[in-house]
C-alpha cells in the first residue's frame, strides 16, 4: 500500500478483499486449500478430474447416477468442430500456443449457439462443453506442430486418460495418467487470482462466458501467473538437462546457477506466491506426483535439478516453490512440448474460471474501481 496525500492506493490490489466467494478458500496461515469445503488434498488422492468439475459447478460432489450423466456427455462434446481446426491451421506453428488457445476458445464462443445467453442453464451448458471440448485443442496444437496426424477422442477413455491419448496417440500407464489427474485438480481453482479476477470483471459487464474465459486466458498466459511453468522448464533447459548425470551433480549445477540468478537479481520463475508466503498447499501433492514419474521414467538428474534450485532460493530468499514449479518438469517427463503446460493449466483451471463467471453473474455488481489521477495539471491545447 502506497499513501498519497488524499488517497490510499492499493498497488496491485494486494490485501485487498473485494468479494465473497463460496468456491475455494486459500488459507496461508494454515497453508490449506479447500474447493467447496473439501481439502484438495484428499480431492487429488481421491477423485476423478470430472467430479471435482461437477463440484466446482455444483458445490457438492456427484453421486453415482449424476457423475454417469456427466461424464456421458462431456464424452460425447470431446471432438472439435471443423470451423476450430481451420482456424488453428490458420495460425503459424511458430506462434504460441497460448494464442491458438485463446483463438480456439473464441471461435467456440462464436460458434455456439446460444452465444449471448448468458442464464445458468445456458453458462453451465457452455461450461461442460469447454470442458469437454478444450484438451483436443491443446492435443491438435500439439500434434500439428510435430506434423503429426489428430486422434480422434476414445469414449471408453476417461478424461485425462483420453487427453493424453489424444496428444500422444497411445494409451499412457496407469501411473502417468494418474500424476495428469493429480494436476488437473491441483490446477483446478485458486479463488481471486489474476485470470480469474479477469473472467469476473469481464463477466461483470454481462458478456458472455467465452468472452470471459478467453480473458481469462490472456491473463494466464503471463510468466508471473500460469506462463511460470513453461518457464520452469526454460530455466530447467537453460542449466541443461543431461539425462546420463548424477542426482548430485546436477543439484550441484543447478545451485550454482541460481546463486548466480540471485546475484543478478534475477526474478526466478515457479517460487513466491502472492498469498502463501511459507509455501504453496498444493506443492507436496505435485512434488509426490514428480517423484512418480522421475521414478516412473528414470530421470533421477531431473530430480537434482529440482531440488538445487529449490535449496539455494530458500538458503537465499527463504522463497519456497509454487506450484509451477513441480508441474512445469512432470508436464516434461509426460512428454507434453514446454509451450503446451501453460494450455494444460488452461484445460484445468476452466472449470474454476466457469465456476467463478457463474457465481459473479449470479450476484453481479460491474466491477470498476477508482484510480487516482497523477497526470499534468489541467492545461490548454496550444
Ligand atoms: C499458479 C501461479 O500462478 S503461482 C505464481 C507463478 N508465478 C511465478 O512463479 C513468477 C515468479 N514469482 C513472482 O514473480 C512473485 O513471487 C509473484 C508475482 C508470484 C508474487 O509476488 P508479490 O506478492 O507481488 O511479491 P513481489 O514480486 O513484490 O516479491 C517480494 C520480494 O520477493 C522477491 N521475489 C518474489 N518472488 C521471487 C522469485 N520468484 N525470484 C526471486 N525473487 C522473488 C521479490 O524480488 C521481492 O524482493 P524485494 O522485496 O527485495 O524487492
Ligand atoms: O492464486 C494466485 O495468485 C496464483 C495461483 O496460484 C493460481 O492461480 O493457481
Amino acid at each position: 500500500m502506497t499513501e498519497t496525500t488524499e488517497t490510499q492506493i492499493y498497488k496491485g490490489l494486494a490485501g485487498v478483499t473485494v468479494d465473497t466467494t463460496a468456491i475455494s478458500m486459500v488459507n496461508s496461515d494454515t497453508n490449506s486449500l479447500l474447493y467447496r469445503g473439501y481439502p484438495v488434498q484428499e480431492l487429488a488422492a481421491k477423485c476423478s478430474f470430472e467430479e471435482v468439475a461437477y463440484l466446482m459447478w455444483h458445490g457438492d460432489l456427484p453421486s453415482k447416477e449424476q457423475l454417469a450423466e456427466f461424464t456421458a456427455f462431456e464424452r460425447s462434446h470431446r471432438a472439435l468442430a471443423d470451423n476450430v481446426k481451420a482456424a488453428i491451421d490458420l495460425l503459424s506453428t511458430s506462434c504460441h500456443p497460448m494464442d491458438v488457445a485463446r483463438t480456439a476458445v473464441s471461435v467456440l464462443g462464436a460458434n455456439h449457439p446460444k452465444a449471448s445467453d448468458s442464464s445458468p442453464e445456458a453458462n453451465l451448458e457452455k461450461a461442460m462443453e469447454l470442458f469437454a471440448a478444450f484438451p483436443a485443442v491443446v492435443a491438435y496444437d500439439q500434434r500439428r506442430r510435430r506434423g503429426q496426424e489428430i486422434v480422434a477422442p476414445r469414449d471408453d477413455l476417461d478424461y485425462s486418460a483420453n487427453f493424453l491419448w489424444m496428444t500422444f496417440g497411445e494409451e499412457a500407464a496407469p501411473e502417468v495418467v494418474e500424476a495428469f489427474n493429480v494436476s488437473m485438480v491441483l490446477y483446478a481453482e485458486h479463488s481471486f487470482n489474476a485470470s480469474t479476477f479477469t473472467a469476473r470483471v469481464i463477466t461483470s459487464t454481462l458478456a458472455d462466458l467465452h468472452s470471459a474465459v478467453t480473458g481469462a486466458i490472456g491473463a494466464l498466459k503471463g510468466p508471473l501467473h500460469g506462463g511460470a511453468n513453461e518457464a520452469v522448464m526454460h530455466t530447467f533447459e537453460e542449466i541443461g538437462i543431461r539425462t546420463d548425470e548424477s542426482r548430485e551433480d546436477a543439484a550441484a549445477r543447478a545451485k550454482a546457477w541460481m546463486e548466480d540468478a540471485l546475484a543478478q537479481k534475477k526474478k526466478v520463475m515457479g517460487f513466491g506466491h502472492r498469498v502463501y508466503k511459507n509455501g504453496d498447499s498444493r506443492v507436496p501433492t505435485m512434488k509426490a506426483a514428480l517423484d512418480g514419474m522421475i521414478e516412473h521414467f528414470d530421470r533421477p538428474e531431473l530430480l537434482g535439478l529440482y531440488s538445487g534450485l529449490e535449496t539455494a532460493m530458500d538458503e537465499a530468499k527463504s522463497i519456497k516453490p509454487n506450484l509451477d514449479y513441480p508441474a512445469g518438469p512432470t508436464y516434461h517427463l509426460m512428454g507434453f512440448d514446454t509451450e503446451m503446460f501453460t494450455p494444460l493449466f488452461i484445460a484445468a483451471r476452466i472449470t474454476g474460471w466457469t465456476a467463478h463467471i457463474m457465481e459473479q453473474a449470479a450476484s453481479n455488481s460491474l466491477i470498476r474501481p477508482l484510480s487516482a489521477y497523477n497526470g499534468p495539471e489541467q492545461r490548454q491545447v496550444p
